[in-house]
């Protein structure tokens, strides 16, 4: 940067020089010599302006990439209630658009801005050097160019912030609609689509046009500045040259100077604007990257647990909702080993509770406790490696079934054999080997091109494999066809042997499995009992089964025979 920076600064100079010889000299070979001087001069300048682009090119590559896995991981890493706020495609978003605006202003930003400084400490120097009193002419417009550039930076910064909300918020609305592309397309909603995507950028382009007016009229501004000092000094000049304080070549490279140096001042108050709007852009990205993380696994954070679970008198609220009791006074207990049928209305908090369990929220009041030991007290992580969940739905990454399954095991490398057994176990071995490509099959984005019960055999698999001492299960609400059923029922069977499970219930059969059932209304507990106990009550669980088995035609029998 040095380098090009002297050689524009000698550049006037050099002309300023070659004017001023023209009538003196009139030996060809002195101007060939010059030229080619000249000529080698720029030449290394082209070089050391490469060198220049380059370094700062990839210097900013770098940290933005450093930025960009900084950013990730403290996504990764926030607690689960920042998810409750914010969106998965206005988080992508952010993670792409916001950390490239901090790429432009650290490149080519940066390095235009720090080489006009340096014209402009530079230049002003030797304008002082070839008139003293011409450089004041310049002194007036100066200050005026810094100063609109400053408040236009101001106003800036403000704005830059609302845009990249916009921005946002566009890729929110974009992500919802493509990731929901097969109702959009079954319900028709292709219009609406469209309408509440064009509604969130028409948002994002006001917001944008406005932005562009202030730049505008900075930019017209400061430019009708720099015309205003350039002839003024050519007035000035030219008065001067008939004082014959100043020769022509001087005046030449006075201009040029003059020019260099406005020109200068007017780039780095639009730095000074790109400054502003990066700070504003990439504030939330420093926010997030410097917020408190959730508990991660720590080297031997590991725990005991043999299976006992118990709540005491748990009350709990979303961080989203935090008037609305979700959990109000929950007390149960659960011994190791044991069979559990969450039973409720939808919205009563059977999810709720699955949730404080595996440790997304912390309760508000009360306590849970695993053998006996409150969780508050136990490493999270170590804790978390004693639990599974199978998902209603489950989700399969886009990579292959073996990865999928040895998902569970984030600690160490898992072989293909233990895969194998987890998948065998899970009745899901066969199918998985009449893949061409066995376990190296790659499954679509969300496992699309498996079916629902491949799906929930290969979810099973992988909690198998984790070995949990506590499971969750969060029964699927659309039934299966009768073959896939029974296997992932034998499936479950194999999973749940041995081990506490927690199943959020929707169908008879699993509920009158159970060997107790918790039957929760409005986020309490009102019943709970095994089925017989509870059919006998005639209570809310008698109706909630009545009403189940309504359109079976079968009234609740206290033997789950005659279910
Ligand atoms: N992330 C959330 N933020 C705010 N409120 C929530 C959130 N998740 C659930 N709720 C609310 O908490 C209450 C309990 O919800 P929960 O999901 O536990 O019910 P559920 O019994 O599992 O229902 P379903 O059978 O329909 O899944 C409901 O009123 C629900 O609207």
């Amino acid at each position: 940067m040095a380098v090009t920076v002297l050689i524009q600064l000698a550049y006037p100079k050099a002309l300023s020089y070659f004017i001023d010889n023209i009538n003196m000299r009139k030996d060809m070979a002195w101007f060939s010599s010059l030229a080619l001087t000249m000529l080698a001069v720029l030449a290394l300048q082209a070089v050391a302006a490469t060198a220049r682009y380059y370094i700062f090119e990839s210097t900013g590559y770098m940290i933005v990439t450093r930025i960009r896995r900084q950013l990730y991981a403290a996504l990764i890493a926030q607690p689960i209630r920042f998810y409750d706020k914010h969106h998965v495609g206005e988080l992508t978003n952010r993670l792409t658009a916001d950390v490239d605006i901090l790429h432009d202003t650290l490149t080519m930003g940066m390095a235009v801005s720090l080489r006009c400084l340096c014209v402009f400490i530079g230049g002003v120097v030797m304008l002082l050097t070839i008139s003293p009193v011409l450089s004041l002419m310049l002194v007036v417009f100066l200050p005026a160019t810094l100063f609109i550039g400053k408040m236009t930076g101001k106003v800036y910064r403000k704005r830059a912030s609302l845009m990249q909300d916009g921005q946002a918020d566009c890729g929110k609305v974009a992500h919802e609609h493509l990731s929901n592309i097969r109702l959009v397309h079954a319900f028709s909603q292709q219009g609406t689509a469209r309408a509440r995507y064009a509604g969130a950028t028409e948002n994002a382009l006001s917001l944008s046009v406005s932005s562009s007016a202030l730049f505008a009229l900075f930019r017209g501004g400061s430019s009708f500045l720099v015309y205003l000092a350039l002839l003024g000094t050519l007035w000035f000049g030219a008065r001067l040259i008939g004082q014959g304080a100043l020769t022509v070549g001087e005046l030449t490279a006075f201009i040029l100077y003059a020019s260099m140096v406005t020109e200068a001042a007017g780039a780095i108050g639009e730095f000074w604007n790109t400054w502003m709007r990066t700070i504003g852009a990439t504030e939330w990205i420093f926010k997030v990257i410097n917020s408190e993380r959730a508990q991660e696994a720590a080297p031997g954070a590991d725990v005991h647990v043999q299976g006992r679970l118990a709540f005491e008198n748990v009350v709990f609220a979303y961080p989203g909702r935090p008037d609305t009791a979700a959990l109000n006074g929950i007390d149960f207990s659960i011994a190791a080993g044991e069979t559990i049928a969450l039973v409720g209305a939808s919205g009563a908090g059977k999810s709720t509770i699955a949730s404080l369990i595996l440790g997304f929220y912390q309760p508000e009041r009360g306590s849970i406790l695993f053998d006996g030991v409150d969780a508050r007290a136990m490493p999270l992580a170590g804790l978390r490696s004693k639990l599974a969940i199978v998902e209603q739905e489950p989700s399969l990454f886009s990579g292959s079934i073996f990865e999928n399954i040895a998902f569970a095991v984030a600690e160490r490398e898992v072989t293909l054999d233990e895969v194998k057994a987890a998948a065998s176990l899970a009745y899901a071995h066969d199918f998985i080997s009449a893949f061409a490509d066995g376990y190296d099959t790659v499954v679509g984005e969300r496992g699309a091109q498996l079916s629902g019960g491949q799906k929930q055999r290969i979810a099973i698999a992988r909690a198998l494999l984790r070995d949990p001492r506590i499971l969750i299960l969060d029964e699927a609400t659309s039934a299966l066809d009768s073959a896939s059923e029974l296997q992932v029922q034998r499936a479950l069977d194999t999973l749940m042997q041995g081990r506490t499970t927690i199943i959020i219930a929707h169908r008879f059969s699993t509920i009158v499995k159970a060997d107790r059932i918790l039957v929760l209304e409005q986020g309490r507990l009102a019943q709970q009992g095994t089925h017989a106990q509870l059919v006998a009550q005639e209570g809310l669980y008698f109706h909630l089964m009545r009403h189940q088995l309504a359109r079976a035609g079968t009234e609740p029998a206290a033997e789950p025979a005659a279910a």
